[in-house]
């Protein structure tokens, strides 16, 4: 699918679409309870189809109405079929959260993917089970795994993925005895393991921290049964809230003011690029600002990283993201992808392996065409970028806001965006 975006000006409000990370938490959690759980607020992503898919074949009784899941818990491990395929089309959270989950039923698992889910990193889980003799192999097409984590003390490094301790995480406290993680430094998107703990504390598990690199997890926990409203999502929220940087005022809401998501940054990034936001409840009025570079820290909110780019380049001057090597290692290359596409609309970008340096020099001709990279954060951080250039631009690959966001573009044009869809 491809999307034509006409530079055109944004006004009044959108409401957020509920946070993703918090939703693959709840239903993973819910359904390792017994009993009912409700689970509130839910968008059906491709993401959040596969996690709730993968629940079902392990033995979770889920349905869903309207924007819940209602979900009737408990699993018994012992009785899953050996040799079965689990897909996680492209969600890296629902992988690495599964395999932990998955191994406890002792039997051979195969995990399969689209696109670039093979590809990102998954050594730490390899080395993980190699170290505990437990099977685990890797080809291009999958993963197989054999054999029950156990308990015990788990090291692995802070700098590849979180998704890899929260993954641990929802699995070890349902082993006989009890666990150790030691993080090894830096730590980074520990503010998504916090999302787990948050998560994990809710449905009745007890994780705690035992120094700031170690987190203490107890055997022989039950999780239990728990309705769940999922907030908003910051990580969304940071395209619209650029937009109205960039474009005109603009109103979110959907957002707790109280969230631990990292993403909630974008709030804290924005003001000190002279943004003008303010609180009101439950969003943000933003409005169009004089903005002013900064440096910006991407070491607890890697995903506002594409749509930050798209801030840096209508700032004048010279601004730095730093820790953002992590954006390699996502459905694209996302710092190759913004720099290939941005540097094609003449946008002076320039970067190492672990940092972002764009000159603002707005405004912008951009190229009739511009790649999507099969990546929903660059397609949807490409569309905002669209909106303040001199010509129309096509973005190819549209399609793939399938993966977090699929409203995306009606959003965007129920804010007053021209969008058409080209065939
Ligand atoms: O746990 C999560 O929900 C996520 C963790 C982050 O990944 P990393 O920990 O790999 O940075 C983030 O990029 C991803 O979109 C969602
Ligand atoms: C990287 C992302 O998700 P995941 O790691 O779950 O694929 C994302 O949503 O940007």
């Amino acid at each position: 699918m491809k999307v034509e975006i006409t530079p055109s000006k944004c006004s009044g409000s959108v409401h957020l679409p509920p946070s993703k990370s918090m939703s693959h938490r709840a239903i993973i959690c819910a359904s390792l309870a017994k009993g009912r759980s409700i689970i509130s607020n839910v968008a059906f992503s491709d993401d959040i189809l596969v996690t709730i898919a993968g629940m079902q074949q392990l033995g979770a009784h889920i349905e869903t109405k309207d924007d819940q899941v209602i979900i009737d818990g408990g699993i018994d491990f012992a009785s899953f079929a050996d040799n079965q395929d689990v897909f996680c089309k492209e969600s890296g959270s629902t992988l690495r959260f599964f395999i932990p989950i998955f191994s406890l039923t002792n039997k051979n698992v195969s995990f399969t993917g689209e696109n670039r889910l093979l590809k990102r990193p998954q050594k730490v889980y390899e080395d993980l089970f190699h170290e505990k003799q437990l099977h685990y192999t890797q080809d291009a097409s999958c993963i197989r795994i054999q054999g029950s984590l156990q308990p015990g003390a788990y090291s692995l490094a802070g700098d590849v993925s979180s998704q890899f301790i929260s993954g641990l995480l929802f699995a070890l406290p349902l082993l006989k005895q009890d666990s150790t993680i030691h993080i090894q430094a830096p730590y980074e998107s520990r503010s998504y393991v916090d999302l787990t703990l948050q998560m994990l504390a809710h449905y009745g598990i007890d994780v705690v921290y035992q120094d700031p690199y170690t987190l203490y997890i107890k055997g022989n926990q039950t999780y239990q049964a728990a309705d769940y409203t999922i907030e908003g999502d910051y990580s969304q929220a940071g395209f619209f809230a650029v937009l109205a940087a960039i474009n005109n005022d603009l109103t979110i809401t959907g957002l707790s003011h109280d969230s631990k998501q990292g993403d909630k940054q974008i709030i804290d990034i924005l003001r000190d690029f002279h943004v003008d936001v303010t609180p009101i409840p439950f969003g943000y009025e933003i409005k169009k600002s004089q903005l002013s570079p900064a440096t910006i820290n991407l070491e607890n909110c890697p995903d506002l990283g594409p749509i930050l780019n798209v801030l840096q380049m209508y700032t004048q001057k010279e601004s730095t993201i730093i820790n953002a090597g992590r954006l390699r290692l996502k459905e694209s290359d996302r710092i190759l992808a913004m720099e290939n596409e941005l540097q094609a609309c003449s946008v002076n970008y320039s970067s190492t392996p672990d940092t972002i340096t764009i000159h603002g020099n707005p405004p912008y001709e951009a190229t009739r065409q511009l790649s999507g990279h099969k990546d929903h954060r660059i397609v949807m951080a490409l569309a905002i970028a669209a909106t303040c250039m001199k010509d129309k631009v096509i973005i190819d690959e549209a399609e793939y806001i399938n993966k977090s966001y699929p409203t995306f573009f009606e959003d965007l044009a129920s804010v007053g965006i021209e969008v058409h869809y080209v065939k």
